[in-house]
């Protein structure tokens, strides 16, 4: 569904500013997976997302999501991709909708503007967000959780191939971000739409049966659900606490075309690299092992 190779998208601020948000970011999404993107403030989450929505162009690099080429497309095709293969949702999407229209009108509303408007259609989107029993309720007077659920709906008017969803549980409880997780697992099953969220939040990873983590514009590892964990998943019988405490997940460095892969800070801390640039690689039995030059020349000058 998605190939990302190399893609380098640069911010022009002004004639002497510019930001590189994305620094050659490969990614790979098979069609129906469902897949999270962490990763700090900045590190280019957000523009990814945005990239892949066709909302910006990449500067550079190569970017397919569902056949098209998106560093290629006319501005015609773009807004047809944008209408017909995805669909959105933010972080205050609820903002978006019309309070005093009802759940269902709200969901209307978009079908009007595009002349394709059809009750039914949009009481059964309604349904599959699990709101069939306040598909008359005024927006108002749904929780914030419940709004989210609207918009998710409204998000798939279109039947699109792809969900793009950025922080879509960031104003929400954790309870409640528990069933909007949820709600896109179930579409992701149900319709085999393929679906991309931005989390900052590594609880919500454990909904996810592989996340990606970008740093500094690009990926540096990749979090997989362990097929064990995944059974438990599907049979509803896991619990709240930390997925890497539980050791649910497996977290791979990501190991770009050239070679390269990010060490995580932490691990260069532990071994004492601080400022230098330089690590020694050694092939040793089989593995590769990283290790301070300057402990490692202690170890063979004794
Ligand atoms: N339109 C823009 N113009 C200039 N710089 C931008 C623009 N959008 C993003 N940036 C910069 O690009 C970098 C990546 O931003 P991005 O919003 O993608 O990060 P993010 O990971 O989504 O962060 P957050 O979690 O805070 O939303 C940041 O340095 C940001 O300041």
């Amino acid at each position: 569904m998605i190939t990302c190779e190399n893609l380098v998208k640069i911010y022009k601020i002004d004639d002497e500013h510019e930001v590189i948000a994305l620094q050659g970011l490969d990614l790979q999404v098979n069609d129906g997976e469902m897949v999270g993107i962490i990763g700090n403030s900045g590190s280019g989450k957000s523009t990814l997302l945005n990239m892949l929505g066709a909302l910006d162009r990449p500067s550079a690099g190569k970017l397919l999501v569902d056949g098209k080429d998106l560093l290629r497309i006319s501005d015609k095709e773009q807004v047809i991709y944008k209408r017909d293969t995805v669909g959105f949702i933010w972080q205050n999407n609820a903002r978006n909708l019309i309070p005093y229209l009802t759940a269902v009108e709200n969901v209307e509303l978009p079908m009007m503007l595009k002349g394709r408007y059809k009750r039914e259609r949009a009481m059964e989107l309604l349904e599959m967000v699990g709101l069939g029993g306040k598909i008359h309720s005024k927006l108002h007077m749904l929780s914030g959780g419940e709004q989210q659920r609207v918009a998710i709906a409204i998000s798939l008017v279109n039947s699109p191939s792809l969900l793009l969803a950025d922080e879509p549980t960031g104003s929400v409880d954790t309870r409640t971000a528990d069933i909007i997780l949820d709600v896109f697992r179930e579409l992701n099953q149900s319709l085999g739409v393929t679906i991309v969220i931005v989390t900052h939040d590594m609880q919500l990873s454990r909904k996810m049966d592989r996340v990606v983590a970008i740093r500094d514009g690009k990926t540096s590892s990749e979090i997989i659900r362990r097929p064990v964990y995944k059974q438990q998943e599907d049979d509803e019988t896991h619990n709240d606490s930390d997925p890497m405490e539980e050791d649910t997940h497996v977290e791979y460095a990501v190991l770009d075309r050239a070679g390269r892969i990010q060490v995580p800070r932490d691990y260069l801390d532990s071994i004492g690299i601080k400022d230098s640039n330089k690590l020694q690689v050694v092939l040793e039995d089989g593995r590769i092992v990283l290790l301070n030059p300057e402990g490692a020349k202690e170890k063979t000058d004794t």
